[in-house]
């Protein structure tokens, strides 16, 4: 048996081949530590290993990290104080149609101006039990400073089979909320799964330091050429041939150069779908109509920009 324990302390890795693999690489003052134990038995002369060890660890005690697709959907937000409006903010980010119940004197300044700007819808009074059969809510936040109430809530949640996060009751949270990093279609949640909500913070903060600066509008500008791509290749069948060229063209390009890129180039690009295969970004710009015009001006046309006579 042999056993390998590795610690290591890297700078965050982010390039567009890697960023898909790479959660969090942890950096000073944050360290990160990775066990790797690997068994192996000989037999017949060959290494041979355990199925169970080809593949990821468990590391249970964790939360399922999705992408949770509120858009259109009805949420219900019970309060209106300070946590009602950060939750607020994360739920119009995700298009949800939001619902706040809390007496209007209850209301701070932000979730005033979110039922001012009618953002959300407001219902100007205590919560009510019949409030849940109101609609098919998509999710339910409680954020109110009455732990009875709360506790009550969320009872009533669970009997309807509704999905609930009390917040600051973990025991009573069906999902926890988390510290999110925003660029453009980039999101980043960071959890300590309860630990140190404020270290979430620090650490979301720490990462988004670390970022490319314009890694959002490359992200915008890969989305664009996937949907020109779906447009060229539409067939199902077509599925692996797109994704290995994919795979390439987002392994290719810099940043820089997938931000740069403009509509023309992309149309240049899915030229090389067909014969799979992706040119470099300086081959890319050269077959831009101004480049090919340039070009053809700058040949040498035999003569020495001088004429003799007349
Ligand atoms: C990330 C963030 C998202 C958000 O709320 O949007 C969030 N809490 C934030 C801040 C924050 N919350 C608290 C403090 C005071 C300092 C401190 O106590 O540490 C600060 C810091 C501050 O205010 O600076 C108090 C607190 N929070 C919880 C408890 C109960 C307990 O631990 O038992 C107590 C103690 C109450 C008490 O002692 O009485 C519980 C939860 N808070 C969570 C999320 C979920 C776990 C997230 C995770 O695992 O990381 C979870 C489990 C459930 C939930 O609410 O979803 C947001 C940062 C956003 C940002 O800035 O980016
Ligand atoms: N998870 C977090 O990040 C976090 C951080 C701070 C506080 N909290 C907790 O979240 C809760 C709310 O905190 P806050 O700072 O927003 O408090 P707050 O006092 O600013 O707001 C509470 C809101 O709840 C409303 N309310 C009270 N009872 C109600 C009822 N029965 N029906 C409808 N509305 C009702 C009040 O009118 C008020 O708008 C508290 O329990 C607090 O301890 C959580």
């Amino acid at each position: 048996m042999v056993t390998l324990e590795w610690r290591f302390r890297s700078r965050l890795l982010f390039h567009p081949s890697r960023h898909r693999h790479v959660f969090f690489s942890a950096a000073n003052p944050f360290r990160a530590s990775i066990t790797i134990v690997a068994t192996a038995k000989t037999h017949g002369g060959m290494a041979e290993s355990r199925p169970q060890e080809k593949y990821p660890a468990i590391q249970g005690g964790g939360s399922l990290m999705i992408a949770w697709q509120v858009k259109g959907k009805p949420v219900l937000v019970i309060g209106g104080g300070e946590v009602a409006a950060g939750r607020i903010v994360h739920l119009l980010n995700a298009d949800a149609v939001v619902t706040v119940i809390c007496p209007s004197s209850g209301l701070n300044a932000e979730v005033s101006y979110r039922v001012a700007q009618k953002q959300v819808t407001h219902v100007d009074r205590i919560f009510l039990p019949s409030d849940l059969d109101d609609k098919d809510w998509s999710m339910v936040l409680v954020a109110i400073d009455d732990p009875a109430a709360s506790t009550q809530i969320w009872k009533l949640c669970k009997q309807k089979r509704l999905v609930a996060n009390i917040a600051d009751v973990p025991p009573e949270c069906d999902f926890y909320f988390g510290s999110v990093h925003r660029d453009g279609p980039l999101q980043i949640m960071v959890s300590t799964n309860g630990k140190g909500p404020r270290l979430a913070s620090m650490i979301r903060r720490f990462i988004a330091k670390q970022l490319p600066s314009n890694a959002g509008r490359a992200i915008e500008a890969i989305g664009e050429l996937r949907v020109k791509l779906r447009q060229v290749a539409p067939k199902p069948e077509e599925g692996p041939k797109r994704m290995s060229w994919m795979k390439d063209v987002s392994d290719r390009y810099s940043w820089e150069e997938m931000c740069e890129m403009t509509d023309e180039d992309m149309t240049n690009l899915l030229t090389f779908y067909e014969p799979n295969r992706v040119p470099s970004f300086h081959d890319l710009r050269g077959m831009r109509a101004s480049a090919i015009e340039a070009a053809k001006a700058d040949v040498f046309d035999g003569s020495f920009g001088f004429s003799v006579g007349a």
